[in-house]
């Protein structure tokens, strides 16, 4: 059971909900089984689009979009749990960065299938941890659940869903401030989290607006290596999107509150789409890095690792377009998948960033250490008292109050106030100035790279021309 993509697009049709005793309808969308697995081993979701016109009397269209897979009416959530979900498990456990975004109308099965998985990767995450720990390598788990609704965030483990924040950290990282960070390690307390989680969405949401999905839910589960302080946690997390429905023509929609909303979800989705493709870095013969728009909206920022070019931990992300299949719901299907199978242009793996002794962040203790001991040497300050055991990046995440305190505590008071402050200072400018060369260098990497495929795509062009040419030649 391993992650086979970066980045995977998954359809799930949602049966029809018809009442007992209207009228049997069949489904508009299926999936084309017949289809052998395309060239990046994409499967086939058909949509049957009626059409009446005076002219031609009742036609129906037929709409074929591609996924990496295509789960149909009959399918189980247990199905898509195991093939898609399951293995984001281990690969978070290794410290990766795993992402499961449900997208598509309200009431087309994105809580339905998302609820199901995350009680699924409760059971899995917990058996697998404890597995883990006598071997040492279990991990500390933490939960965070967030819900944003436009421009706020609020805390969805907090009884009074009180505000909390989405910030970018000093390392550039995506966080979640002022939330509730639950220390949750057996199957019972992740289920009793993420339930409180979602119960806490649906009344927050009906306090709003009678739809649950005017906004996105956001469940993270941190994975913190035990033993190893300085490790990047892995993150599992799962994000109910906003019904991706556009304002219908009912007078409610047209209320300015209403609209505002509206703006605000479509902002974001299409803010997600942009980041999403922005990976993919366009043709090969685009030299440029890609800028990734991911401060536009706090769903983004909040999700930034999961597009991140230059990332320090792998990341996989699993996108699952839920669909009706009612005649009554065929357009907002088909901007659905339209939205997804765009997506299917994102790359298959990222560029995991390589540690860079140019970057302070990836200096190890000992590193820090010297450092110390060469800049602190003259106030006799023991570096082992500033780090004990904090590596470049650990120490940078040292807040500056905490830093003083340890630098006067390491020097037995000699070094405190001005003295102090300047030897803090002169920490963060080795830490900027380290980092901006490190992104240059990066940046210039990627250009090569760029062009060196290019260049590779170009050659292959003309070998295959000189081919052509030889089999005319022959004739
Ligand atoms: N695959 C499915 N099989 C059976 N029932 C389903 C399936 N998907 C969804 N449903 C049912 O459809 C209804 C709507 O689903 P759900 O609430 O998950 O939609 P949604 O897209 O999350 O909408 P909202 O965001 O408004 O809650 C629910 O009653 C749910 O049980």
């Amino acid at each position: 059971m391993s992650v086979e993509r970066d980045f995977s697009v998954v359809f799930r049709l949602r049966p029809l909900l018809q009442a007992p005793g209207a009228e049997q309808q069949e489904p508009l969308v299926t999936v084309d089984e017949g289809a052998a697995a395309g060239a990046a081993g994409t499967h086939t979701a058909v949509v049957s689009q009626e059409r009446k016109s005076w002219k031609h009397g009742e036609t129906a269209e037929q709409h074929r979009f591609a996924a990496h897979r295509v789960y149909g009416c009959e399918a189980q959530t247990d199905e898509l749990f195991d093939e898609h979900v399951a293995p984001l498990v281990p690969f978070a456990l290794d410290g990766g960065y795993a992402t499961v975004l449900a997208y598509g109308q309200t009431a087309s099965g994105k809580t339905h299938t998302l609820s199901h998985c995350s009680a699924a990767a409760a059971r899995v995450l917990s058996a697998a941890n404890a597995a883990r720990r006598p071997g040492g390598k279990g991990c500390r788990i933490t939960i965070s659940c967030i819900e944003i609704y436009g421009k706020t965030v609020n805390d969805l483990l907090d009884a009074a869903n009180k505000r909390a924040a989405v910030a970018e950290d000093m390392q550039g990282r995506g966080v979640l401030a002022r939330v509730t960070e639950r220390e949750v390690t057996t199957e019972q307390e992740i289920l009793t989290a993420m339930e409180q989680a979602w119960a806490l969405r649906r009344t927050s949401a009906t306090a709003k607006n009678a739809q649950s999905s005017r906004s996105h839910a956001l469940i993270r589960l941190t994975l913190a290596p035990e033993g190893d302080a300085n490790a990047t946690p892995g993150v599992l997390q799962l994000v109910d999107l906003a019904g991706s429905e556009r304002a219908a023509g009912d007078s409610a929609s047209h209320s300015s509150e209403r609209m505002a909303e509206t703006v605000a979800i479509n902002t974001s989705l299409m803010a997600l789409k942009e980041c999403m493709r922005a990976r993919s870095g366009g043709a090969a013969s685009d030299a440029s890095a890609k800028h990734i728009p991911f401060r536009s909206t706090k769903l983004t920022l909040a999700l930034k690792e999961a597009f991140d070019l230059f990332s320090r931990q792998p990341a996989t992300t699993v996108f699952i377009a839920t669909a009706s299949t009612a005649a009554a719901d065929i357009s907002a299907t088909l901007n659905t998948f339209r939205y997804a199978s765009a997506l299917l242009l994102v790359p298959q793996r990222l560029v995991v960033q390589e540690p860079d002794p140019r970057d302070v962040t990836y200096w190890s203790n000992a590193r820090v250490l010297e450092w110390l001991a060469k800049y602190g040497g003259a106030a006799l300050v023991r570096p082992q008292d500033v780090a004990p055991y904090e590596d470049g990046l650990a120490l940078s995440r040292v807040p500056e109050a905490d830093f003083m305190a340890r630098l006067q505590r390491g020097s037995d008071g000699a070094l405190q106030g001005e003295s102090a402050r300047r030897l803090y200072l002169k920490w963060w400018r080795i830490v900027i100035a380290s980092r901006t060369l490190a992104k240059e260098a990066r940046a210039a990497e990627w250009k090569r790279t760029k062009a060196a495929a290019a260049a590779a795509s170009e050659a292959a062009d003309a070998e295959a021309a000189r081919e052509i040419l030889a089999d005319v030649q022959c004739e």
